[in-house]
Parts: C-alpha cells; structure tokens; sequence
C-alpha cells in the first residue's frame, strides 16, 4: 500500500498558474504525469553528489518516451555561478530543446535555483520541476519561484521569479544527507516558525536531539508547516512587493557572511546566525521581548547551528549588506520582530544600533 501524499497548492491568484508540492515518499511516478504530454525533451539537472539518482531519473524518462538527458552540475554554491548556467544552455541547445520541452532539477537548494534560473532564461522560460533532496530545498528554496544566481558582487544577484510547474518532496531523500547539511535546513524551519508558525519551534523545542535526523518523530509535519508558510506567503505577493520580505528574516547578514566566506559556508549556518543578529537588533531596536529574543539562541544553538561569526569583518559586512535587495537607495531595510510570529521592517537603523547588535553575534 502507498503512502500518504500531502498535497500544498502554491499560487493560482493575481495572474499566476497555481502548482502542487507534493510531499510523501516514492513520488517520483508522478514526474511523468507532471512533465506532460507536449513536452517531447527533459533535461535533468543534478550535483555531483546525485550523479546515480540523475541517471536513474534519466532512464525512467527514457523508458517512458521522453529523449532525456541528464545535465551533471557541481555540488552546492559552485553550481550556482554564470559559467554552470552557460553549460546548461549549452547542453539544451545541442539538445534541441524548445519550448514544449522540460527542465526537472533534482538536489539542494542550489540546484534547484539553478535549473529554475536555466528554465527561466532559455527560449526566455520553459517549465520546469523541482525535485528537492534536501530539507531546506523542500521547505524553501523548490517554494515560490526564485529562481538565480551568484555574482563575486553578492549572494543571489542574478535571477529571475520563475514559479515550477510542480515540486516532489520524496522524504526518502533525506536519509542520505549528511547530518551538517540536514541542521542546516533547520535554520529555514526555525525560520517559518518565527515568522509564522510557533508550533514549529514548538515542536523542535520538544527534543531538539531527535529533530537533528530525518528519522525524528515530527519531521514529516515540521516539513509541512514550514512549506505551508512558504506556500501561503509567496501565494500572495510572488515577486515581493511587500509581504514576501518577511521570508528574509536573517537574510541581510546570512548573504553578506555567504559573500565574505566566498559562498563556502551553507546558506542555513548563514540564516542562523543572521536570525540570532536580527533578534538582537529588534530587541535594541525596542521592538522584540526579551524572551522571544532569548528563544532564538536557545533553539538555534540546541539543534547545533552557529550562532556568532568574526567580530572584526563587521565594516566588510555593512559593505556586502548594501547590496541585499531589500535595500532602497542608501537605506539598509531589516526584517525584524514585534513579537512572535510578528515580523515586520526596520528601515535605516541607527548605525550604532546596528553595532550593537552585531556586538552580541560577533567573536
Ligand atoms: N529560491 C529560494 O527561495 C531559496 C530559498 C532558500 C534557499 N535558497 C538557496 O538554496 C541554497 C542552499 O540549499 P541547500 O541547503 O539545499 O544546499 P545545497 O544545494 O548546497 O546542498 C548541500 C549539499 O548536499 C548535496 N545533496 C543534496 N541532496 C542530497 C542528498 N539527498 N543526499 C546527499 N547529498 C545531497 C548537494 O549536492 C550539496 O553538496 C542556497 O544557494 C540558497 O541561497 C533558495
Ligand atoms: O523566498 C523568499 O522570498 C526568501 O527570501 C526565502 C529565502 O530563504 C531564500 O534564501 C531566498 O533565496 C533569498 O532571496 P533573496 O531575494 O534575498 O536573494
Ligand atoms: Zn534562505
């Protein structure tokens, strides 16, 4: 007997074609069903690290009549540059590809913000599917069509909003990720239930040990919350006029650390430690209750994520920060917390505050 699926529809308002993200294990039959019958060519694009779940992935469409080809890209950030998106336009050109045809990305978040960036961009947007293998890719990154990029300028820079034409979560995938990148994911979960959800650190707080593993007794629902905040966020406000802000809280300092370690440090570690900076800038900004404040670096540091980064890179990380794209002019804009589950923005905070603030991260 199969499992159940649970299904989170995305979308479907203010103009845009509304998907599913299935969550549940031994999903991928559903590829075919998704992929359709006027698509005659697939491109899967897949890391290093899933160079035998891409070729399988490859075999199965080829079987079921599609000419499939699998596009092999380097693991995490180093896939997510100008020249591995120029290999995959290159791969679909002498593919013959055209816009009937579809792109599936199969792996992390970097993967998948790669091939939506590829299925953005070629013939100027084919559809595409994600098939996240990572908990942060399920919860997050497969979610609401961001699609992009790095520069040597900063994190994400390049991209476009390209919404999947479906998303598989196959839980199964989780059991071959190692735990460093598993925690890592936590940070977007822990993430969705400050913005939103408070069940979810709830949940977590309940035993931190056990949510560390794929195998932990809530996994499965701490997934579908998160993805369910993701969902209804980006449902709303797809290309971030307003409400869809609220998705980067800790985002400001995480990309402008993930710039200054030359994107060699997971995109999570960098959330958590931003997460733990945003608290205390609401907190010195007046905004956020001590224990709500206090929550971040308990649960933050009980399932393991980094807290604090090096205090003298303090004047380079205002320098990257200026380029986050919640900025407006000169003005630095933070997402910060009047409470839980309360987020809202900090425009131009006072630069001493800003500081400050830093002073409780940095070591
Ligand atoms: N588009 C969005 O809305 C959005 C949201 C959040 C994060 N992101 C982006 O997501 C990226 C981070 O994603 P991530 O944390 O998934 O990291 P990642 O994609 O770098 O994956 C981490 C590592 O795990 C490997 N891997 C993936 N699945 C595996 C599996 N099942 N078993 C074993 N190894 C596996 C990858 O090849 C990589 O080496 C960042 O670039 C971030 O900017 C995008
Ligand atoms: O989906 C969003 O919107 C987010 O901000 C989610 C973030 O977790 C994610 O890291 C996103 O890629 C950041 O976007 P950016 O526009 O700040 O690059
Ligand atoms: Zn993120």
């Amino acid at each position: 007997m199969s499992e159940a699926v649970t299904r989170v529809q995305v979308g479907g308002s203010a103009g845009t074609d509304p998907y599913e993200v299935l969550i549940g294990r031994q999903l991928l039959g559903e590829l075919g069903g998704l992929i359709g019958d006027r698509a005659k060519r697939v491109a899967v694009i897949h890391p290093e690290a899933l160079a035998d779940t891409g070729e399988a992935l490859r075999a199965d469409l080829a079987e079921q009549g599609f000419e499939a080809v699998a596009i092999q890209v380097p693991n995490a950030e180093e896939a997510k540059t100008a020249e591995v998106a120029a290999y995959c336009w290159k791969a679909l050109g002498q593919s013959g590809f055209t816009r009937t045809d579809v792109v599936v990305g199969v792996g992390g978040g970097a993967t998948t913000d790669l091939a939506g960036f590829v299925a953005a961009t070629w013939l100027r947007g084919v559809r595409w599917i994600a098939v996240p293998t990572t908990v942060l890719a399920m919860v997050d990154a497969a979610v609401g069509g961001k699609t992009g990029i790095n520069t040597a300028e900063g994190k994400n820079l390049v991209g476009a909003f390209h919404p999947p034409a479906g998303v598989l979560c196959d839980l199964a995938a989780l059991d071959s990720l190692p735990v460093h990148d598993y925690v890592s994911g936590l940070a977007e979960i822990i993430k969705a239930g400050f913005i939103a959800d408070p069940v979810i650190l709830d949940l977590i707080e309940s035993d931190p040990e056990a949510a560390r593993t794929p195998a932990g007794p809530h996994t499965a629902e701490l997934i579908e919350r998160s993805i369910r905040v993701k969902a209804e966020v980006v449902s709303g406000d797809l290309k971030e006029s307003g409400l869809r802000e609220i998705l980067n809280y800790g985002h400001t300092l995480a990309h402008a650390i993930e710039k200054n370690e030359r994107y060699k440090w997971r995109h999570g570690a960098a959330v958590s430690v931003g997460m733990h900076f945003a608290a205390e800038l609401g907190r010195l900004a007046g905004r956020l209750d001590d224990a709500t404040a206090d929550r971040h670096r308990t649960i933050l540091e009980s399932v393991g994520l980094p807290l604090s980064y090096r205090y003298d890179q303090w004047p380079k990380l205002v320098e990257n920060m200026k380029v986050d794209k919640k900025s407006r002019g000169d003005l630095l804009r933070f997402i910060v917390l009047d409470g839980l589950a309360k987020p809202t923005v900090l425009e131009g905070p006072d630069p001493a505050v800003l500081l400050a603030a830093y002073g409780e991260v940095g070591e």
